[in-house]
């Protein structure tokens, strides 16, 4: 879809999203743009996990995700974020659908590695029948989730994100964080190639949620989206990603 846009919210900036987003979303739909709003809620799935005093465990920024945590992440992402997502969205008049991946399979996926991560997977298909005529009349919201057969499986949301906007074929794709782009020494470093990612993630400059956020990001520049951008504002394109290799 040439005049998709997709975009990733972090769960975190969904509580700091300033009027300048919801204007930029307007303009694009008013223009006829399709977009298509990716949640994540990491941080909420954390602070309840932990509230309950369950453990937190996470291996290169992917949660480790057994029944329970699973559970509360579809509570979390279902229940708390995609609603004040979209609550925010009416408040701003714009037209606005939540959906999971049980909604017409909407999500399909398969599990990445079941002995390291638990019921975490990749995206691997989406219903485009169902979703194509919904993107022409509203924006759509959809949580980092996927189902195989009947068992849900949690999905890094930039991860989410990516294999989205690849198998649309998305012209561009936003991954939103609290941080105005992939950063050393304090610098948002304007674009990023593969070797620099490395020998930064190596140096541990890249760390944490940044990792498997670059991973995603080159992954859509290698499956066909023009414009990838780790950014914290539509209005600045943050830190570009141009090179089409997998990190
Ligand atoms: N080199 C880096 N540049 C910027 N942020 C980094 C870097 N390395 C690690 N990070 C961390 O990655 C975080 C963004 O990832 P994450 O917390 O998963 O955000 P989100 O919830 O928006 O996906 C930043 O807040 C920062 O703490
Ligand atoms: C498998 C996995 O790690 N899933 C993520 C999904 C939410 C997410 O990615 O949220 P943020 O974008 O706010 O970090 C998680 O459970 O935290």
């Amino acid at each position: 879809m040439k005049d998709l846009i997709v975009i990733k919210i972090g769960g975190t900036s969904i509580e700091q999203l300033r009027p300048e987003f919801f204007e930029q979303l307007r303009l694009w739909h008013q223009a006829g743009r399709k977009i298509l709003l990716i949640h994540g809620g990491g941080r909420e799935i954390s602070a309840l996990t932990q509230k309950l005093q369950l453990p937190v465990k996470r291996e290169n920024g992917i949660r480790i995700t057994d029944q329970a945590t699973l559970q509360l992440t579809r509570m979390v992402l279902l229940g708390q974020t995609q609603p004040k997502l979209l609550v925010q969205l009416l408040q701003h008049n714009l037209p606005a659908i939540g959906l999971n991946a049980a909604d017409h399979q909407l999500l399909q996926g398969e599990l990445l590695d079941f002995a390291k991560y638990g019921y975490v997977g990749r995206i691997t298909a989406i219903n485009q029948a169902f979703l194509k005529p919904l993107l022409q009349k509203q924006l759509v919201i959809t949580a980092p989730l996927a189902l195989l057969g009947n068992q849900w499986l949690n999905i890094n949301a930039d991860s989410a994100a990516a294999a989205i906007a690849s198998l649309l074929q998305a012209d561009e794709l936003f991954l939103l964080t609290d941080v105005p782009g992939v950063l050393k020494a304090g610098q948002v470093l304007p674009t990023l190639t593969v070797a620099a990612a490395k020998r930064l993630k190596a140096a541990k400059i890249i760390t944490t949620g940044m990792q498997p956020k670059i991973a995603a990001a080159f992954q859509a520049a290698r499956c066909g989206v023009n414009h990838v951008n780790i950014t914290n504002q539509l209005s600045a394109t943050g830190t570009q990603i141009i090179q089409k290799e997998d990190f």
